[in-house]
C-alpha cells in the first residue's frame, strides 16, 4: 500500500496523557493521523485503544473522574482547551461503533436523523442526502424499496453500515470506528473492509481492531499501543513485516494478545 510523504495530517497528537481517577490510560502518545489514510489502532485488550479512539472526538469527557494533559490538535486548535463546540466536533469527527445500533425507526429517518439537526430541513435535500450516504455505504441496492421500513430489520451487517451511512450523512472529515467488524459474519466483515478502503477516498479514518489481518489489509498506518504507551507507529507493511520493536513483533505474530 503506497503512503505519500508529506501528507497533511489531520489530528497531531502531542504528549498527550488520560487518567481515570488514579488509572493512568494513556501516557505521553505522539500520533500523527494523516488525511485520507486508514490508521489501525492495534494491541491487547486494556491497552488504551478504545480510551485514545474516544478522545478524539472527546466522547471521553462523558466519562466519570476522566482528567487528560497534552495536546490534541485538530484545525490548528487544541482540542484539550476550553470552550470546544462539541456538536460541531462530532458533527465533523464521527464515530462507529462496536455493533451497528440504529434507532428503532425507518431506514430513512436513521439517515435523516445528522442532517436534520444540523438544519436541513428541505424534502428533496433530505432525500439526495440519504440516497448518497446509503450509495457510499455500499447499502443503497439493497434497502432502496424498503427505506420507509424499521432500521431494527436489517440484519447485523446491513445494521453496521446503515450506522456508516448515518454517520457520513453529515459528512464529517474523519470516521473513527470502534472494533466495527467484532460482532459481524466474515461476509458482512470483508464489506465492511472493502467499504473503508472506499471511504479514505474523501474522509480520513481511525480504525480499532483486535484483528491482525484486518489491519494488514484495509491499513495505511498501523499503532501499536500497550499498557497505555504507544509502543510503534508506522507504515502497516513495515509493521507487519520488519517492526522496530520486538513487542510489536510479538504481538502482530500472535505471540501474546
Ligand atoms: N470508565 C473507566 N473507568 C476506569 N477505568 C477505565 C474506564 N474505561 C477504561 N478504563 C481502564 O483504562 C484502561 C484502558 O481501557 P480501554 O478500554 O481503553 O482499553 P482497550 O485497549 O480498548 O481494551 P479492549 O480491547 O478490551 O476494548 C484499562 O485498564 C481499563 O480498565
Amino acid at each position: 500500500m503506497s503512503v505519500a510523504t508529506a501528507q497533511a495530517q489531520i489530528f497531531s497528537v502531542r504528549n498527550l496523557n488520560v487518567w481515570y481517577g488514579s488509572q493512568h490510560a494513556l501516557k505521553d502518545i505522539e500520533l500523527p493521523i494523516y488525511k485520507n489514510e486508514v490508521t489501525a489502532i492495534i494491541g491487547p485488550s486494556g491497552c488504551g485503544k478504545s480510551t485514545f479512539i474516544k478522545t478524539l472526538n472527546l466522547m471521553i469527557q462523558h466519562v466519570k473522574r476522566v482528567r487528560m494533559s497534552g495536546e490534541l490538535l485538530y484545525q490548528e486548535r487544541n482540542l484539550l482547551d476550553q470552550g470546544v463546540d462539541l456538536v460541531s466536533l462530532r458533527k465533523q469527527v464521527g464515530m462507529v461503533f462496536q455493533k451497528g445500533n440504529p434507532f428503532g425507526k425507518s431506514i430513512f429517518e436513521n439517515v435523516a436523523y445528522g442532517p436534520r439537526i444540523h438544519g436541513m430541513s428541505k424534502k428533496k435535500e433530505l432525500e439526495e442526502t440519504v440516497e448518497r450516504a446509503l450509495r457510499d455505504a455500499f447499502l443503497w441496492d439493497e434497502v432502496k424499496d424498503r427505506l420507509h421500513t424499521s432500521a431494527l430489520g436489517l440484519s447485523g451487517g446491513q445494521q453496521q453500515r446503515l450506522c456508516i451511512a448515518r454517520t457520513i450523512a453529515t459528512r464529517p472529515e474523519v470516521l473513527l470506528m470502534d472494533e466495527p467488524t467484532s460482532a459481524l459474519d466474515p461476509i458482512s466483515t470483508s464489506k465492511i473492509e472493502e467499504l473503508a478502503m472506499q471511504l479514505k477516498k474523501d474522509y480520513t479514518i481511525v480504525m480499532v481492531t483486535h484483528n491482525m489481518q484486518q489491519a494488514a489489509r484495509v491499513s495505511d498506518r498501523t499503532a501499536f499501543f500497550l499498557m497505555g504507551e504507544l509502543i510503534e507507529h508506522d507504515e502497516t507493511g513495515k509493521i507487519f513485516s520488519t517492526p522496530n520493536d520486538t513487542r510489536t513483533e510479538n504481538y502482530v505474530m500472535g505471540r501474546f494478545g
